[in-house]
Formats: structure tokens, sequence, C-alpha cells
């Protein structure tokens, strides 16, 4: 957190050294914000870091501030990672290993750190707008004594409290489609501050691209049919970063 701190207090000049602009192109890695034309800006700043697969993992294009901590963090909450979707698979009576056994060495996972300045108008603009997050889970590290994160339920948002040291996991899409919708992606958004920053660490832990997301056949019988079609991971992404720009969720496009 300290370290992620000091890098957006960094001059711009230093931070685009990390840029993840590559021939004037946004990528889903380094440091600046994925926009496409049409898209109005939610008020934040962020670095993604590709963890895996390894072989995509590019250290030196890591911001030295927080490099070591990432890393070192990155490994850890891998273990929790499989401990969590075990756990979970239990709970459906499926195969202790049936989430776990998804996440091959192919399978991505990518850290977002995430700046939000001290907002002017933070009546008139989100920090991050509503939505959920598309991979299985997301482990989310967030400022102590900086609110801001809600989460719907029932159409209310919530405040989520913040307690120095503890560790919130956000289910995503790809599990709600997995579960067959028995566990629900958290739908969240961020509300600004005028005064102080806030700084975030989400972790997000998926599938490859190529796994299909499709309900686990166990789930399934006569009585309970798939509620949600299947797609190849790869091109569920994509359609969350076209209804992302929309305010809109993909998930709604997979229910049957
Ligand atoms: O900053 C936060 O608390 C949430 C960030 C978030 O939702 C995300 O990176 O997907
Ligand atoms: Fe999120």
């Amino acid at each position: 957190m300290d370290g992620a701190r000091e890098f957006f207090h960094q001059p711009l000049e230093t931070r685009q050294k990390f840029s993840n602009l590559v021939d004037g192109t946004p990528r889903h890695k380094g440091y600046g914000c994925l926009l496409s034309q049409d898209q109005t800006i939610d008020w934040f700043d962020r670095v993604h870091l590709a963890i895996d697969p390894e072989d995509e993992r590019d250290l030196s294009s890591w911001p030295h501030f927080f490099r070591d901590a990432m890393l070192e963090y990155a490994g850890e909450s891998k273990k929790t990672r499989d401990r969590v979707l075990r756990a979970m698979a239990t709970l459906l009576e499926l195969e202790e290993d049936h989430f776990v056994s998804k996440v091959t060495d192919r399978a991505i996972t990518f850290a977002a750190v995430n700046y939000y300045p001290p907002c002017p108008a933070p009546d008139r603009v989100f920090g991050f707008r509503p939505h959920s997050d598309g991979r299985l889970i997301t482990f989310l590290l967030a400022d102590k004594d900086i609110g801001g994160l809600q989460v719907r339920k029932d159409g209310r948002w919530y405040n989520v409290p913040t307690k120095p040291g503890s560790l919130l996991v956000f289910v995503g899409d790809s599990l709600e489609i997995m579960s067959n919708g028995a566990f629900k992606a958290a739908v969240h958004r961020v509300v600004t501050n005028p005064v102080k920053d806030r700084i975030s660490v989400a972790m997000f832990f998926g599938v490859d691209g190529d796994t299909v997301l499709e309900p686990a056949p166990a789930l399934l019988d006569e009585t309970r049919p798939a509620r949600y079609r299947k797609m190849r991971t790869k091109e569920y992404i994509q359609g969350i970063l076209e209804h992302y720009s929309l305010y809109e969720r993909m998930i709604e496009t997979m229910k049957i």
C-alpha cells in the first residue's frame, strides 16, 4: 500500500515510464486506463500487472515502488485462492477440486493497483462505476480508514467497512456461471472522496482464455436446468469490456 501510494504521488513523467501504451494503443498491462472513445471516465488511475501465466509476467515493467511486495503477495494469495475455491466447491457438494482443477497453468491472474485522487465533484463522478468482476474470484485490499467501496444487495447500496488487515473476497461472473447462479457475482462501485486519496489493490483470479464458461454438469438435472449459456472465456471478457462502456453487464446476456 505504501509503495503504491508513493508510486501514484510521483510526477506524471515517472508514472508514464510504466505506461500501458504500445505505439499509442492501450494494453491490459501497465500504467494507465483502458478507454474506448465513447467511454466516460471514472475518477481513478491504475496500474495493471500480468501475474499469470508466468511467461507473460514481465517484472522489469512493474513499478519498483511495489514490485517485491506485489510478487510476494501474489504467491501467498494464490494459496488462499485455492483454499477458497475448494471450500466453495464443497459447499455446492461438488468434488473439492472442481473449481481448482479449472485453474490450469495457463490460467490468468492479474492485479490492479488503483488510485483515487481527492475529487472536487464527488456527487457527479464515480471513483469506479457499478460493475461486477469478470473472473472467478477477486481479492481486494482496501486502504485503511478510507471508505468509498459499496456493494449492491436487493437494489440498495451498502458501505463496505474497512478493517485494517482484512481481505475482501468478491465472487466474479465466471464463478456465478460455473456455479449455475448458486454464487452471485457481487456488484460493487467506489464513490469519490472530496478530501482524501485512496488506494486499493485487487487481485483477479480466472481460468484461461480458451476455457469454456458453463454451469458445472454435476449441478444440473431435469429439475435444475442450466441458467446460463456457454461461452469461451476470451469472448466473455471481450463482451464485458464492450458492455462496461455502456454501463451494462455482460452476464445479463448469458442468462437463459
Ligand atoms: O477500489 C476498490 O475498492 C474496488 C476496485 C474494483 O472494483 C476493481 O478494481 O475491480
Ligand atoms: Fe471490481
